[in-house]
């Protein structure tokens, strides 16, 4: 269960830089197993395609490494904490692709404009508030994932309809059922936020797309699945 865990995880990191979603090694996928309660992540500052089964590291919901020579990504406790607050999802992704970063250090949501983020957005991809002196200071990438979470509870928001955020001032985070899964919604948000500018470009008084047309797109590719319109 592990090993195959590993490998789709080993798969996903491999990924970022094929779908040009990360400059260096700004970005992480992890992977997570609810039966065994551990995460499988991407070391870090290790270049993707040096990164090998071995080089993954293995951490229980505690973040202690429980497998591993490397330092674990430093955005662990960012992954652990979505994990342990968004039920269901197996895989997350953070990177600081160009265009949905430029949208979280603006501190700007990305409304759903059209059908292409709706297909896979269920509305609005939200931006964080920014994070306090305080939040800041202590244990940044805890509370980068507790921030995330505030925002999806205080807007009502279930993190497998709009299965990603922008951070205030930082990047993206996405996530899914599977490492692959929230790969997918990576590219998605990446594409979107660079439609969004675009589209606010050529007219900058648009108003998000019609909520019938987007029932319509989310519903036909996601159908009244086991978490639609419950929280
Ligand atoms: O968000 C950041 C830095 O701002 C990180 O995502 C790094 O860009 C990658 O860190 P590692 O996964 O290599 O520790």
């Amino acid at each position: 269960m592990l090993d195959n865990l590993k490998q789709q995880v080993l798969e996903a990191n491999r990924a970022l830089p094929h779908y040009g979603l990360v400059t260096f090694t700004w970005g992480n996928v992890s992977g997570f197993s609810k039966e065994l309660e551990l995460v499988v992540i991407k070391p870090s500052g290790i270049p993707y395609e040096k990164l090998t089964l071995k080089d993954l590291v293995v951490v229980d919901l505690d973040g202690n490494v429980v497998e591993g020579d490397l330092n674990p990504s430093s955005d662990t406790p960012t992954h652990i904490v979505l994990y342990k607050n968004f039920p269901d999802i197996g895989g997350v992704v953070h990177t600081h692709s160009s265009w949905a970063t430029s949208f979280a250090q603006a501190g700007k949501s990305i409304p759903c404009l059209g059908t292409t983020q709706g297909d896979y957005f269920y509305g609005t991809i939200p931006c964080t508030r920014r994070m306090t002196d305080e939040e800041i200071n202590g244990e940044y990438e805890l509370e980068t994932g507790n921030v995330i979470v505030e925002t999806f509870e205080t807007n009502d928001i279930h993190p497998l309809e709009v299965p990603g955020a922008l951070v205030h001032s930082h990047a993206p985070f996405t996530w899914g059922k599977n490492p692959n899964e929230a790969i997918h919604n990576a590219v998605v948000l990446e594409e979107v936020a660079k439609m969004a500018w675009r589209t606010y470009l050529i007219n900058p008084d648009i108003s998000p797309m019609d909520r019938v047309l987007l029932d319509k797109h989310y519903l036909r590719k996601h159908g009244k699945n086991a978490y639609y319109g419950q929280k």
